[in-house]
């Protein structure tokens, strides 16, 4: 497991952006944004918000600032770490006297998950909080400005499409509700492990968003918190993305920037999540004529190559080795079948992670493969892209393409193994006394954006390169191919 402990002051270096690449061990984080809630308001409020209040803090308007904090230390589980920053992880360590001295801690675990629309009315604003978000859609720091903009147009050009996805799922995502049943379970786990905690539910896109979990968190005096990002494996775009909302939310505060707090940043090789799996993949594997002539498809959600390549995601990485962790138990049962990974729920013009699933699919057709099993394996919930996507396009194009038996491994939402693993987990990462940073100085363009001269020149530069980037023959053909 992959855990940070924090609390205490900010940390005062701004990391130089060039060396963004080192993610290996650290939390990657791009611009660091003054966050607030308008980000996460349907869309015409934020756009509203746009126009109205330019000399605001809103930094992630600009965004771009590729600041990384320098805390770096080993933590109990013995793995370096960065508390903060994009991929930059200095040596030094800032270390601060917690609330050590509360005579009974209040254990507080805040579990953070991306969100889904509720309805299909909330599809567009739940898509222009995703495309507004500097880590999912990463423009180049000339064009950031353009990032509220753009979030607009792709989200009202994208929302048809995602509200058939959504309607032919029952009008709205199941993530809320699993979650809170998630956490309910968790708190239950946690309570027969003679852990009392308060167990809080962040989303990043939609309802229950980060910040409101983070307010009910103060209200409730917490003195110990545990953050637990649903997402097993690390991801600039994913628990990244929420760690970097949370740092600006605890920057801005006395109280929580005080708060001792771990981040279990990653959990793919926990002994008791690659068993859950495997569990979850031997028992479906049993519904099958011949379950030894099963071809076990992985389907993992996909990431725009420059993650990887240019920011250093380790996300690939970890992906790799959490399929091979799973198939390495499967082998331990005497389970041999043939396996393959490839990378699914690709959006826009860029490159993403391949092989993609829908090519990978119709090869092995071609090729004679006649059971197949998916396996989703960036999340742990279902949600759109395994009811709608796996289960159907997905299906579909497999028995289209000469796949005769299909079968598909249900998510782990409250699985008791996996449930009780999650509560082990966050016994482990319980902050000790002395923690350091969690949060960041504001960075050199982020304070450039409150001076209303420079924001202006940026504007207007923005404003240009935002022409040429939108009617540039990529954008349009993507537009055309359906990749929005
Ligand atoms: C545009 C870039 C996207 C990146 C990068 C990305 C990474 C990523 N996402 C998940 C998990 C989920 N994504 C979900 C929804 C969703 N994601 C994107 C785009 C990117 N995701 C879009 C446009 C959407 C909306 C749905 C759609 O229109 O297709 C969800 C929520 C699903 C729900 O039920 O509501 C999850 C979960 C991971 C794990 C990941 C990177 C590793
Ligand atoms: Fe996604």
């Amino acid at each position: 497991m992959d855990a940070t402990s924090f609390s205490g002051l900010l940390p005062h270096t701004v990391f130089n952006p060039n060396f963004a690449r080192s993610y290996a061990q650290g939390t990657p984080l791009t611009s660091v944004s003054c966050h607030s809630l308008e980000e996460h308001r349907p869309s015409s409020q934020a756009l509203a918000f746009l126009s109205s209040n330019k000399t605001s803090k809103r930094t992630s308007l600009l965004g771009g600032s590729n600041v990384c904090g320098p805390v770096q230390k080993r933590n109990g589980v013995g793995k370096a770490f960065c508390a903060v920053g994009l991929g930059v992880y200095g040596e030094n360590v800032i270390e601060h006297q917690s609330h050590s001295h509360a005579t009974e801690d209040k254990v507080g675990v805040l579990l953070l998950n991306l969100g889904g629309p509720d309805t299909l009315n909330d599809v567009q604003p739940f898509l222009f909080n995703l495309f507004a978000d500097p880590d999912i859609i990463r423009l180049p720091r000339l064009f950031q400005c353009l990032q509220w903009p753009l979030a607009k147009l792709i989200s009202v050009l994208r929302a048809p499409k995602s509200k058939e996805g959504y309607a032919s799922i029952g009008g709205g995502s199941p993530l809320r509700k699993i979650t809170n049943e998630q956490a309910d379970a968790l708190k239950t786990a946690l309570k027969a492990k003679n852990l009392t905690a308060n167990v809080y539910v962040g989303m990043r896109y939609w309802y229950p968003f980060t910040e409101e979990a983070v307010q009910q968190i103060k209200r409730d005096r917490i003195t110990k918190l545990v953050v637990l990002p649903l997402y097993p494996q690390f991801s600039i775009s994913t628990t990244g993305s929420s760690i970097r909302v949370l740092q600006s939310i605890f920057r801005e505060d006395a109280y929580l920037s005080r708060l001792p707090v771990s981040i279990i940043r990653s959990w793919y090789k926990r002994e008791g999540y690659v068993i859950s799996m495997a569990d979850l993949i031997e028992n479906e594997l049993e519904k099958f004529t011949k379950p030894e002539e099963v071809m076990i498809f992985f389907s993992a959600h996909g990431v725009p190559v420059s993650y990887v390549e240019d920011a250093g995601d380790p996300y690939k990485d970890q992906m790799e080795e959490c399929i091979y962790l799973i198939i390495q138990k499967l082998k331990d049962r005497g389970i041999n079948n043939d396996h393959t990974l490839a990378y699914q729920s690709r959006v826009g013009p860029v490159e993403w992670l391949k092989p993609y699933t829908d090519k990978v699919l119709v090869e092995l057709g071609q090729k004679g493969v006649k059971s197949l099993l998916a396996v989703p394996v960036s999340f742990v919930s279902e949600h759109i892209e395994t009811l709608e996507e796996i289960d159907m396009e997905y299906k579909e194009l497999a028995l289209e393409s000469g796949i005769e038996n299909w079968g598909r491994v249900p998510a782990l939402n409250c699985t008791s193994s996996f449930i009780t693993d999650l509560a082990d987990a966050v016994i482990e990462a319980l902050p000790t006394a002395s923690a350091t940073a969690m949060s960041t100085p504001r960075s050199v363009s982020e304070e450039d954006d409150l001076d209303p001269v420079r924001y202006a020149i940026k504007l207007l530069f923005g404003s240009i390169l935002a022409f040429v980037l939108l009617f540039s023959p990529r954008m349009i053909l993507a537009f055309k191919n359906n990749l929005f």
